[in-house]
């Protein structure tokens, strides 16, 4: 039986893993969990030239590509103003975009990432 490679978590994988678990709560619709295909949203890829989403976040810790909390925080804007470019202001996705940018803000506030970075340098 070949033993599955248990690969552990670096602290920063870990804090990211974590600031991502608190993001999605705010998601409980989980509009944002994955990726916009053309299917559900016509002419998305056109218009969206940087997708971005919570599943497309996770691989990314998953893979060490960010190297600190502020890179998590630029896609996780980029997510959020997608959805308000490609939906109209009075759609469902257009306002849980705005609501989720407003409180991932407070989530991934600068002062709480700068702590997050001392706490694992
Ligand atoms: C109605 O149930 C779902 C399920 C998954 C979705 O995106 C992964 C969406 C969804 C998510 C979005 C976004 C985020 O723009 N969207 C835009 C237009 C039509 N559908 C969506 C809706």
């Amino acid at each position: 039986l070949n033993k599955v490679e248990e690969k552990e978590l670096t602290p920063l994988q870990e804090a990211l893993s974590q600031l991502i678990r608190r993001l999605q709560r705010k998601d409980p619709s989980a509009f944002f969990s994955f990726p916009m295909t053309d299917l559900i949203a016509p002419g998305y890829s056109t218009i969206i030239k940087r997708p971005m989403d919570f599943g497309a976040m996770k691989e990314k810790v998953k893979n060490e590509y960010y190297e600190s909390p502020e890179e998590l925080k630029v896609d996780f804007r980029i997510m959020c103003e997608n959805a308000m470019i490609y939906n109209k202001p009075e759609t469902i996705y257009h306002k849980a975009a705005r609501k989720l940018l407003l409180s991932g803000m407070k989530i991934l506030r600068p002062e709480r990432l700068e702590s997050l970075r001392q706490s694992i340098e």
